[in-house]
């Protein structure tokens, strides 16, 4: 099975770094495209692919591409592709907001939609897959395949991918401004850079990997954590006078809304 990557950015390498590490393909059946020459020679120099400028080229010769270009750029470079591709090609979509029907643009183009996120990098990402009009058991099965290599992989309804762009794909960034706050006070309380880093980072990972073990809900788990009259009471009040559940909430609304306008340029 030869795979193209349309777009050589940070999610094509989260995903070509995790599938060649853990086997699922060959370096050899893996080429990726760029208009940047520079991301082409990181890609060849760090997992051996096969690289060029040309998306029709690379196209002609895949049975999966995948669409790794950001959305903005989907209508400029779709036309060449959708002309190179073989007959019986599958086209992975990741690009946010993009509906699979318009990729298949009016015929029967198998087309599955993916939502990645960058921890696929290190092997923990968490992916929604959808499939397309066209797109038959075994196409899906070839997403779940490649991204289960990375991570987790949920197969979902295509309607309920904005959401899961809002929530996973978009994800990862509401942990790291998190970590980015946690870190700020610690330095303002005079903590060593190097012990914060290594003590937010566990807390962040043992929250997550207690609530997956346990199965409980994080409301129990963060009553758990909170004394009665004592310092987490304390800040949790203060996240709520600050109304910061309400602003995460309105945060994911943001990222789906976004998704979807996205579908119309
Ligand atoms: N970064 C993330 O966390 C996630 C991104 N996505 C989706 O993945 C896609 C890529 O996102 P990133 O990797 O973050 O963006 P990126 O900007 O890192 O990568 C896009 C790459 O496409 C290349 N490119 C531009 N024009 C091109 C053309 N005509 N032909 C071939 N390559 C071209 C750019 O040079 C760049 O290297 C987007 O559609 C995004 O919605 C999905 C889930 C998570
Ligand atoms: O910000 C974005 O549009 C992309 C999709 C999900 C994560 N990054």
């Amino acid at each position: 099975m030869k795979i193209t990557f349309i777009g050589a950015g940070n999610m094509a390498e989260a995903i070509v770094a995790g599938i060649i590490k853990q086997n699922v393909v060959e370096a050899a059946d893996v080429c990726v495209t760029d208009i940047n020459e520079e991301r082409l020679d990181h890609f060849t120099e760090q997992y051996g692919v096969g690289r060029t400028t040309d998306n029709a080229a690379a196209v002609a010769q895949a049975d999966v591409i995948v669409l790794s270009v950001k959305p903005q750029i989907f209508p400029d470079v779709w036309p060449e592709i959708e002309r190179a591709l073989k007959s019986d090609a599958l086209v992975i979509s990741i690009m946010a907001g993009i509906p699979s029907a318009k990729i298949a643009n009016g015929k029967p183009i198998r087309v599955v939609r993916v939502m990645p996120n960058t921890p696929a990098l290190v092997g923990e990402g968490a992916a929604g897959i959808a499939a397309g009009e066209f797109a038959v058991e075994a196409d899906v099965e070839i997403a779940c395949n490649l991204l289960g290599a990375v991570g987790v992989a949920v197969v979902v309804d295509e309607k309920e991918i904005d959401a899961v762009t809002a929530l996973s794909g978009s994800g990862p960034a509401y942990v790291f401004y998190l970590l980015e706050s946690m870190l700020e006070a610690a330095e303002q309380m005079g903590l060593e850079k190097g012990v914060s880093r290594e003590l937010a980072l566990s807390t962040v990972i043992g929250a997550a990997k207690l609530m997956r073990e346990s199965g409980e809900e994080a409301a129990g788990l963060r009553a758990k954590v909170t004394s009665k009259g004592g310092t987490t009471h304390a800040a949790i009040s203060t996240l709520e006078e600050h109304g910061v559940k309400d602003a995460v909430v309105a945060a994911l609304k943001a990222a789906q809304t976004r998704s979807i306008e996205l579908a119309n340029g």
